[in-house]
């Protein structure tokens, strides 16, 4: 499955305006309620609005014009409190839709995330991390500006010029049609010009993404950065992806534009026909002046809302693009699903490759037809040179990845077919990088443990030393209290690597697999480490990725892993025989 959201982009087809509407629309679906009180403030407002003119038409030609102003002084009080009541409705509908707005956001930004949660790792080898914020911070934010502020006027703004022009065409049918052909040119540039514009906005949003995802880089590099002086060389790139930004922005900027001089020229020219159309039916005796002064209020309340609808269509020209970011990320699904097979064939071995080839979607295969076997409580190592193939053989193990071809097996049954719970519990990986999250050495311990959840630190300082992790909880100043922070700054990677390890080990794992995880550990820890090692439950399987010859000493069986190939060595008197006719150990 192609998990690049810049090519899932561009193959994605073009959704129609009024599809992406809808599914917009699906999003709120279940604020019916407040979706039809803000309706129903809109369309109070709508039509207070537009009875205004008519009123003052009337009052005109009824009281005006006969000096009857107990008449004008009524009906200016009737329209006092119609627009009393307007103001109030349009006050409750913006209210309404805020809430609306801002509930929407918090669900789509759980659902993104959520969705994240689920996805594979090739999905996150695929794509920055810092675009993928941008998208659930910043892309959701301009689905939440459309909702809040732009959906109801939208929808206001339609229902008062529905409204307006059939005035218009009532009063007049010939001076109505007049007045209206103007809004057919509006109508017909919308249509063109709208893709275009979205094309604008959505390159706009790519572009945030993409200098998101700078700063996530240099960041996440800051110490290289200054080690290596190299500041100039991101200040480069950060320099390049703003331009980027602002060459984009500057260029939706324009284009969303666009709709409003248009616009406010075909308005004007509506007011023109109006007038002079207007003073010419009113010498023919056909229309009185009351009804032109309503008239020309009614043709005002039909093009100023189409003025609005040019800046609400461009807030909704952002949205559709910023929707098209998001949606792309809540259509992708996992490919590891889980399969329907789980009838255990008679076990060979605990592990078990049988003909995997694997590749990571660049084409170049790094595991061609590999067959592996690793019993239960066997200590297994893997070595070979840098980029030989290791950490990728773990990891199929781990099923973070599925094989292109062949399967993996544990316990006799096809990996595919674990609950990933039931996987995870499993198979413990202990990766070269460790993950840590902001907290204590006792949270770390206890991430993903369903087990010892909720232990006082006495309770689990006791299973820490059933376990014979104590030596290495002692390492730590304040022991389980100990702060680690994300960055991991204020601990060492060794130590991280043994927060990893006692995290992998209290599981209680089948199999362990431990891919350089001792290598920044000093030399008596590292005993320490291989003596707990040696002590885990017979059953467990270990397997072990390192350069360093002593890690792998023990090891009951080595394999080198080279060049899409696994070759099976033997124990370390054998590996070294091997390699002193020639094979070559990194
Ligand atoms: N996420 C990835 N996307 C594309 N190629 C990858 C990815 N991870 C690894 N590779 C490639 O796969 C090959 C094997 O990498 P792997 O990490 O398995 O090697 P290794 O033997 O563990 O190396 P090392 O000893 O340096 O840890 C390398 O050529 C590497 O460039």
């Amino acid at each position: 499955m192609n998990y690049n959201l810049n090519k899932l982009s561009q193959q994605q087809q073009k959704t129609s305006t009024l599809a992406a509407l809808k599914s917009l629309l699906q999003l709120i679906a279940h604020e019916r309620k407040n979706l039809l009180l803000a309706l129903v403030a809109i369309l109070i407002n709508s039509i207070l609005n537009l009875l205004g003119p008519f009123l003052i038409g009337y009052t005109i030609d009824t009281y005006v014009q006969h000096k009857d102003y107990h008449g004008v002084l009524l009906f200016s009080g009737i329209l006092l409190v119609m627009y009393i009541i307007a103001l109030f409705t349009s006050y409750s509908q913006t209210q309404l839709m805020g809430g609306v707005g801002q509930r929407m956001l918090f669900t789509l930004r759980n659902a993104i995330f959520n969705k994240l949660q689920v996805l594979p790792v090739a999905f996150f080898n695929a794509n920055k991390a810092g675009d993928l914020i941008s998208r659930v911070n910043n892309d959701t934010d301009k689905l939440n500006s459309f909702f809040s502020q732009s959906l109801m006027q939208f929808i206001g703004s339609i229902v008062t010029m529905v409204g307006a022009g059939i005035f218009l065409l009532i009063i007049n049918i010939k001076l109505g049609a007049a007045t209206l052909i103007p809004a057919a040119f509006i109508f017909l540039f919308t249509r063109i010009v709208s893709p275009w514009v979205k094309g604008k906005n959505a390159a706009n949003l790519k572009s945030v993404g993409g200098m998101s995802a700078e700063i996530q880089e240099s960041l996440n590099n800051f110490k290289v950065i200054i080690a290596f002086n190299r500041r100039d060389y991101f200040r480069k790139r950060f320099n390049e992806a703003n331009r980027q930004n602002y060459t984009t922005a500057i260029s939706a900027g324009l284009s969303n534009n666009v709709f409003l001089p248009v616009y406010s020229l075909f308005s004007s020219l509506a007011q023109l026909i109006v007038l002079v159309y207007g003073i010419y039916l009113i010498a023919e005796g056909e229309f009185s002046i009351g009804l032109l002064v309503s008239y020309l209020a009614y043709a005002t309340n039909f093009y100023n809302p189409l003025r609005q609808l040019a800046t609400l269509w461009t807030s909704f020209q952002v949205a559709l693009a910023g929707w098209d970011r998001i949606s792309q990320i809540l259509s992708l699904h996992s490919d590891l699903i889980t399969i329907d097979n789980g009838v255990a064939k008679p076990a060979a071995a605990l592990v078990e490759l049988q003909e995997v080839s694997f590749g990571y979607g660049d084409g170049k295969e790094i595991l061609h037809h590999v067959n592996l076997q690793l019993d239960r409580g066997k200590t297994y190592a893997f070595v070979g040179p840098t980029g030989g193939g290791k950490t990728t053989t773990a990891s199929l193990i781990a099923r973070l990845y599925d094989p292109l071809k062949g399967t993996v097996l544990l316990n006799g049954k096809d990996i595919r077919s674990y609950p990933p719970a039931e996987r995870a519990k499993k198979i413990g990986f202990i990766l070269q990088e460790p993950f840590l999250f902001t907290g204590t050495v006792k949270d770390n311990i206890l991430y993903g443990n369903e087990q010892y959840q909720g232990y006082t630190n006495e309770q689990l300082e006791a299973v820490i030393h059933q376990a014979r992790l104590s030596g290495l909880l002692n390492i730590f100043e304040n022991g389980l209290e100990t702060k680690v922070t994300s960055g991991g700054d204020s601990i060492s990677l060794g130590q991280k690597q043994l927060i990893a390890f006692m995290r992998a080990v209290l599981r209680n794992p089948e199999v362990l697999i431990l891919d350089e995880a001792t290598a920044n550990i000093d030399t008596v820890t590292e005993q320490l480490l291989e003596e707990i090692l040696n002590k885990l439950p017979d059953t467990t399987t270990r397997i072990i990725i390192a350069h360093r010859l002593n890690t792998i000493a023990n090891a009951d069986e080595i394999f080198f892993v080279n060049a899409g190939e696994i070759i099976q060595a033997g124990s370390f008197e054998d590996a070294v025989n091997k390699l002193m006719k020639g094979h070559r150990v990194s």
